[in-house]
């Protein structure tokens, strides 16, 4: 292998609803991910810059997927590590994990693939409309799960001025019911809310609307790790349908369509099942990047 090629690595660039990820195989050794992560997920000088990343691409990321492919498993397997802008790392990623499968089906044929996460194995269909249905366990309202810096789950409680829910979908969520999503200034409330001492590992802020439609809800995600606004979060949808069954905003959570900016995704939180996320998944383009990114100015 030529000392150039030694020095690149290839991605491929993924996002789900407008959640996106930079893919590396980490068969491929990155010397730092934090660095790697840091660099390259800026939208100012990150992955895509140099491109015409088109209609449908993102300059930087919402993180980097570093993903082990077992393909000997029936059915495969993929190991998910998420290493987020700010160079931490969370334990799930919903919509990564949709992408992961998507990138796992496309190297070996399957529509089905087990997706390994910190936070637990997660089963994964690639639907023949391309979108990819994962599930994503029990929601979990215990302070000891979500967690919580106190003994007593925290629902509809006033929080820095605001009725939260606090509910474990994989990661940390608060869950603030308002009457219109698009009113919430999420740049300044959502720290006060993410950073709170409540939450000794911090949280996911989501904000979500009732439709006038009745047929769902709205949503918007202030995230850890990204210190900011998403366009799409797959735990933060979960964690708005588990908290409307808590507060009996719905009846049924068979079926619930929640939208974040990026787009629609369904969502179900039965009784008695894990919850699921289903939702489109992208391959916005593909490149090769330095292993070790230029230093930082
Ligand atoms: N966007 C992700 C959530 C990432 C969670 C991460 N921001 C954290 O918990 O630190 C999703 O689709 O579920």
């Amino acid at each position: 292998m030529s000392l150039q090629a030694n020095r690149t690595v290839s991605y491929e660039k993924y996002h789900g609803t407008s959640n996106d990820f930079i893919i590396i195989d980490a068969a491929d050794f990155i010397p730092n991910r934090y660095s790697f992560a840091t660099a390259y997920c800026d939208r100012e000088t990150g992955v895509g810059v140099d491109l015409d990343v088109g209609d449908d691409g993102h300059v930087g990321a919402d993180g980097v997927l570093f993903l082990a492919l077992e393909e000997q498993y029936s059915p495969p397997r993929v190991i998910m590590t998420l290493v987020q802008p700010d160079g931490s790392t969370a334990a799930m990623c919903g919509n990564g994990a949709r992408c992961a499968a998507a990138w796992a089906a496309e190297r070996t044929g399957s529509d089905e693939v087990m997706v390994d996460t910190q936070a637990g194995t997660r089963h994964a269909t690639v639907n023949d409309d391309g979108s990819v249905t994962i599930e994503m366990g029990v929601p979990a309202f215990d302070p000891r799960d979500v967690p919580l810096a106190r003994d007593d789950p925290l629902v509809e409680e006033e929080l820095e001025g605001h009725p939260v829910t606090a509910v474990n979908t994989g990661v940390p969520h608060v869950v603030i019911f308002v009457d219109d999503a698009d009113d919430v200034d999420l740049e300044s409330v959502g720290p006060t809310l993410r950073y709170a001492d409540v939450f000794p590992e911090g949280a996911n802020v989501t904000f979500a609307a009732e439709k006038e439609s009745g047929d769902g809800f709205d949503q918007r995600t202030y995230e850890r790790g990204i210190e900011g606004e998403t366009q799409s979060c797959g735990t933060g949808a979960v964690a708005v349908v588990a908290a409307a069954k808590r507060l009996g905003l719905v009846d049924d959570a068979e079926s619930v369509t929640v939208s974040p900016p990026g787009g629609d995704l369904e969502i179900s939180v039965p009784d008695d099942a894990p919850a699921t996320l289903r939702g489109g998944v992208t391959h916005e383009y593909a490149g090769e990047l330095a292993r070790e990114p230029p230093a930082q100015s």
